[in-house]
């Protein structure tokens, strides 16, 4: 299959790789030049489970892809939030009438930009739970397990999801066709606006903040705030299986040692930060509601706070 990752970062780089390595037809397009020409010139390198690897696979910065003849089966969304809608500009030529467009990014409410640029039918919502760091250009950390869970927004096109999930399962990574995407987004949801934001400001990774005597309270502050959200807008989660799913974040064994995708942002790299998609878009969602979110406003302004002492960019 002729596949895209548009946003060949840490989690773009963790798929490219392993969808190479199992006989995919893959390129990479990003718009962090260093990063494509160590690529390019290099090979992609991986600490992957803690054996060193390299793959080349082209890269292409997402500015200068007038010349690139690719035909693509699928592109596979791993940017940002808040740099999604102008991946999807760059890409325009590259959407054929049948490219699918699977979106793993985390937060909600992501299908609303894609709708812009691709049909209904050809797009994928999803989310997973694999993890991955950036080391610095041309370079990623890549350890423990994970999975996919995907799902067709257009009608009848389940036999199109189940496609896309035999590939990325066929390469490793564990995809499955979910009959409620929107669930698993909120889940997936709750895990990132309790890890990502807290351990961000506590300046911690997952295992070393569960380990706390405060961690299983406020996890559970934060999460009544987003099943109340989830739950206004018809989507019903079963609150233990929730916490049971963050409470498995902190296991060392599998990733807890891992540092979320916010921290890498802005502690390491002086980033800014998708916390506006994530807790955020709780609070503007509560707000519709009329429902109360001081958990999620306060890590939501906590962050800002730190994005602007570090001057992210
Ligand atoms: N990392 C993780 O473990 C997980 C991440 N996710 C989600 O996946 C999506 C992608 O995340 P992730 O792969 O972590 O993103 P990264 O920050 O690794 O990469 C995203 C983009 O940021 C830019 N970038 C990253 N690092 C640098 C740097 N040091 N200097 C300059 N530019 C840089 C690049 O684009 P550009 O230069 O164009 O700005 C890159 O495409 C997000 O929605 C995230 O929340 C989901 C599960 C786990
Ligand atoms: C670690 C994990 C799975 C949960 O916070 C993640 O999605 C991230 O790093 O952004």
């Amino acid at each position: 299959m002729n596949i895209v990752i548009a946003g060949a970062g840490a989690m773009g780089s963790r798929f490219g790789i392993m969808l190479k390595q199992a006989g995919e037809n893959v390129i990479l397009v990003d718009g962090w030049q260093q990063h494509i020409d160590e690529i390019n010139q290099n090979g992609l390198k991986a600490n992957f489970n803690g054996k060193d690897v390299t793959e080349f696979i082209p890269a292409y910065n997402q500015n200068d892809l007038s010349d690139v003849d690719f035909s693509a089966d699928l592109v596979i969304l791993f940017t940002k939030a808040m740099q999604l809608d102008n991946m999807l500009q760059s890409l325009d030529n590259m959407l054929g009438k049948d490219t699918i467009v699977l979106c793993l990014l985390n937060g909600i409410g992501h299908e609303d930009v894609i709708k812009k640029y691709v049909d209904y039918d050809n797009i994928l919502l999803g989310n997973t739970m694999w993890t991955a760091g950036m080391e610095g250009p041309g370079k990623v950390t890549l350890f423990g397990n994970g999975s996919v869970d995907l799902q067709n927004l257009g009608e009848g096109k389940e036999d199109v999801a189940q496609k896309v999930a035999d590939v990325l399962t066929n390469a490793d990574l564990n995809a499955r066709v979910s009959s409620d995407i929107l669930t698993s987004i909120y889940r997936k949801a709750c895990v990132n606006g309790t890890m990502n934001g807290l351990c961000t400001i506590l300046d911690s990774n997952m295992a070393d903040f569960g380990d706390t005597s405060v961690a299983n309270p406020i996890v559970q502050k934060i999460v009544s705030e987003f099943l109340a959200v989830a739950r206004a807008e018809n989507v019903f989660l079963d609150e233990e299986a929730v916490i049971e799913q963050i409470n498995g974040c902190f296991n060392r064994e599998t990733i807890g040692l891992h540092h979320p995708s916010m921290y890498q942002d802005l502690i390491i790299n002086n980033r800014l930060t998708e916390i506006d998609y994530i807790n955020g878009a709780i609070v503007r969602k509560g707000k519709e509601y009329g429902i109360p979110t001081p958990y999620c406003e306060f890590l939501t302004q906590l962050i800002h706070s730190k994005e602007e002492i570090v001057e992210a960019k």
